[in-house]
């Protein structure tokens, strides 16, 4: 898609996967047009190994790169190393830290999201976010003894796993871990692996609880009335999208959870203005089994679809809502299981009226699938399923399933085979 005069210039505004990826796209559509891509921070991350597992199952390293390797295999792209100050999106005008402002025919803005911490502005609450703030951590973690994780999210689940040589409280809100990802099924799954990996270390280390208890620099007084000493706590409890303060002063239609609202052609309520990544909320119709979590595959996703729908706006047309929107679809690890979540893999909206199917090998695999009316509506698999490509058509193509009830998790038919 080639413009015959120009359309430009465009600003991209933040130097992560959505940004990165709104730009090179920009820059693929308009290698005559001048993409601005603008980051606080002073490294760039990139997308690499990217692989298409199947229809809508993408997997991808996420590379943290000096900004010269993105201008040096786009050269219509310039980064510019410096925070935006001020929006003026009247005089289609952004104002930066470094004292240059910058005009704008389109402008996407991809500031990304802040940990929402439990306590702001306390040195001994650390929330995790880039590298600046997990080198942080590392620093501190060599130094403790005990620490207490907060939150039962993904941030959580990868540090209670991975640590070690340091005492680890992790206080939860739930009867289960990771509620974020898992229902209770899965979590019990989950847990057992935990414990097994980790319970000589758990042990050794509450012999000296005793010991040194009044030393600790922090005490952590939880709901249940419980108080616990630590060296320090990471709030592990979420993000909250960037909004402030930069945008300010601009009449921007926010969401509930303070996102930047954005249409199925991912404009914000502001002309000109788009939005992709943790910052925005996507505000169309979804797809009865697609909803938005701030990930990488969709920081990409919405970058990507983004600088498309900026791209046919500029040259008068408009685009149909992009298929990676049709399905949820994530691909993960967590202790060491690779982890499929597709669709509503927690039944998520649909009430009462949907039934479970399990099948669970312990210490091998957990594969459950949500069903309504006969149609697969969502699925987990923990372990090496590898059921992710024959469940995902599956739900995309709402075949009744009725006839097969159980047969669909017996693991000796080749489901796969079946539906072929
Ligand atoms: C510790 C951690 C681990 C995670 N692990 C996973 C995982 O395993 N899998 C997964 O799918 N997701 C994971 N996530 C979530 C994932 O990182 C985010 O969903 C994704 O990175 C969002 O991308 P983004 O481009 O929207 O924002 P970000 O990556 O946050 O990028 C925002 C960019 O905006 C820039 N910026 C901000 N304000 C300004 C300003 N005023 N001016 C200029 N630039 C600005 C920043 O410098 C940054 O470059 C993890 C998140 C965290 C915190
Ligand atoms: N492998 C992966 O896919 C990973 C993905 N991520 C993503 O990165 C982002 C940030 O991760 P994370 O911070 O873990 O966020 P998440 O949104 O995943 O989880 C936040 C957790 O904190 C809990 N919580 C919130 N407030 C409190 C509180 N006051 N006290 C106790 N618990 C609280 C929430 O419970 P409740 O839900 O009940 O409010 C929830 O369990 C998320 O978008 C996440 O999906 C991060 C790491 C790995």
């Amino acid at each position: 898609m080639e413009a015959a005069r120009s359309v430009g210039p465009f600003v991209v505004v933040g130097g992560g996967i959505a940004g990165v990826t709104c730009a090179e796209q920009l820059a693929v559509n308009f290698p005559a047009e001048d993409i601005l891509l603008i980051t606080a921070s002073p490294v760039i991350k990139a997308v690499t190994n990217f692989k298409q597992v199947s229809k809508v199952l993408e997997e991808f390293d996420v590379e943290e790169q000096p900004s010269t390797v993105l201008e040096n295999r786009f050269p219509n792209i310039k980064v510019i190393e410096s925070a935006v100050k001020q929006l003026k999106s009247e005089e289609h005008c952004i104002f930066m830290e470094d004292g240059h402002r910058h005009v704008y025919k389109k402008l996407c803005l991809c500031a990304g999201a802040k940990p929402k911490l439990i306590c702001e502005g306390n040195p001994y609450v650390l929330g995790i976010r880039d590298t600046d703030s997990a080198q942080e951590f590392q620093k501190q973690l060599k130094k403790a003894k005990r620490i207490m994780i907060v939150g039962n999210g993904g941030i959580a689940l990868e540090l209670v796993y991975e640590i070690q040589g340091c005492e680890v409280i992790w206080a939860i809100k739930d009867k289960a871990i990771g509620n974020t990802f898992f229902d209770a099924g899965a979590a019990e799954f989950l847990t057992s692996k935990l414990m097994s990996e980790k319970s000589e270390a758990k042990i050794a280390h509450r012999r000296t609880i005793y010991t040194i208890e009044e030393m600790w620099p922090v005490y952590v007084e939880l709901t249940n009335g419980t108080i616990y000493g630590c060296d320090f706590l990471v709030s592990a409890t979420g993000v909250t999208p960037n909004v402030h303060p930069f945008l300010h002063g601009n009449n921007f239609d926010l969401a509930e959870d303070g996102g930047l609202k954005v249409d199925d052609q991912m404009r914000t309520s502001l002309p000109d203005v788009y939005a992709a990544g943790d910052i925005c909320t996507a505000c169309w119709q979804p797809s009865p089994v697609w909803q938005q979590m701030r990930l990488w595959t969709q920081a990409r996703q919405m970058g990507w679809y983004a600088a498309k729908c900026m791209a046919a706006a500029s040259l008068g047309h408009s685009i149909d809502m992009d298929f990676s929107f049709e399905l949820f679809a994530h691909v993960t690890k967590f202790f060491n299981y690779k982890v499929v979540l597709l669709g509503k893999y927690n039944a998520q909206g649909l009430g009462s009226d949907h039934e479970l199917m399990l099948r669970c090998t312990r210490g091998q695999e957990y594969v459950k699938v949500v069903m309504q009316n006969g149609r697969m509506m969502g699925a987990v698999l923990i372990g090496e399923t590898d059921l992710e490509e024959t469940f995902e058509n599956l739900i995309l193509n709402q075949m009744d399933l009725s006839s097969y009830g159980e047969d669909l998790l017996d693991p000796n038919i080749d489901i796969e085979d079946y539906f072929d």
